[in-house]
């Protein structure tokens, strides 16, 4: 889908919830943005496995814009799955060219491999010079590794949860990879994770679309209960809205 201009009041009100150039020396875990587009009852898809048109072009656009200002791109691989995403910028500030020197890293997390970068529209990006081939974070790399495909594997330890650890993963982006800021960009279970995790969370960034996606939608709400933002800033484009925060640190 082609872009559209960015909407130029969006520059100012983003530059606070942006990654800081002095951040990427200070601090031992990338910068994490977590942004997403939900409904007005706090859908993100209309179902399970059901990619579904949130935001207006003009936020679409938007969307395109952090991707230019961060290292890496995490979804979990049940986004990968339903959405067969793309994950690369289309957004310069000299035009609309597409180019993999302007996109993010993707990085899939997947602990049990389930999602495959062969025939994938990453695969096609990278192939057409306009991607980055992704990192896939796994508990274990597969067994019989395909050398021609260009792709990294990550392994990480799960906890007794079967979960990673969030602060422990992205130290090791870094660490590994010298990945200094990521944005997040769903899908559920990966978001009601972040949402309690402020330590870990450096930027909120949620569009709100114009529309209801029913009790059918994939639904984002924290498990854990009520989370307090601090910082909270509003957008208004032609018909989403645009949030920006910070998740409130706990006071010890
Ligand atoms: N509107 C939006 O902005 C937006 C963004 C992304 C995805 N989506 C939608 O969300 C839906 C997918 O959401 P979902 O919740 O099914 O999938 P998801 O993308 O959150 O992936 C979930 C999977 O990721 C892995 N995972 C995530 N966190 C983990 C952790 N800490 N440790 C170990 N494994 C972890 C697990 O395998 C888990 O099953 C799709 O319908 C997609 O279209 C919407
Ligand atoms: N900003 C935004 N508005 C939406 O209406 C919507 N459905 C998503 N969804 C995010 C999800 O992660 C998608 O899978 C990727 O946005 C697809 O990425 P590509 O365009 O293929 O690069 N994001």
């Amino acid at each position: 889908m082609a872009l559209i201009p960015l909407p130029e009041d969006l520059i100012p009100f983003l530059k606070e919830y942006l990654p800081a150039t002095q951040f990427k020396n200070d601090c031992s875990k990338p910068f994490l943005t977590l942004t997403y587009a939900q409904s007005l009852d706090s859908r993100i898809s209309k179902g399970k496995g059901q990619r579904t048109v949130i935001s207006h072009l003009e936020t679409k656009t938007m969307t395109h814009y952090l991707r230019f200002h961060h290292d890496g791109i995490l979804i979990g691989c049940g986004t990968a799955l339903a959405d067969d995403p793309g994950l690369n910028c289309k957004w310069s500030p000299i035009g609309d060219t597409v180019s993999w020197r302007c996109s993010p890293r993707p990085i899939i997390i997947d602990p049990h491999c389930k999602w495959g970068y062969s025939g994938s529209k990453m695969q096609e990006l990278k192939s057409q010079n306009s991607g980055k081939s992704p990192i896939i974070v796994v508990l274990k790399r597969p067994a019989n590794l395909d050398a021609n495909l260009d792709v990294t594997y990550l392994e990480a330890p799960l906890n007794v949860e079967g979960r990673f650890d969030w602060l422990h993963l992205l130290k090791l982006l870094k660490s590994e990879y010298g990945i200094t800021s990521i944005m997040a960009e769903g899908g559920a279970i990966v978001i009601n994770e972040l949402l309690s995790q402020p330590t870990v969370v450096d930027s909120l960034i949620v569009t709100i679309g114009a529309k209801y996606l029913g009790q059918q939608g994939v639904e984002v709400s924290p498990p854990a209960g009520e989370i307090e933002l601090d910082n909270i800033t509003w957008w208004k484009g032609t018909v989403d809205a645009v949030m920006a925060a910070r998740l409130r640190k706990i006071q010890c």
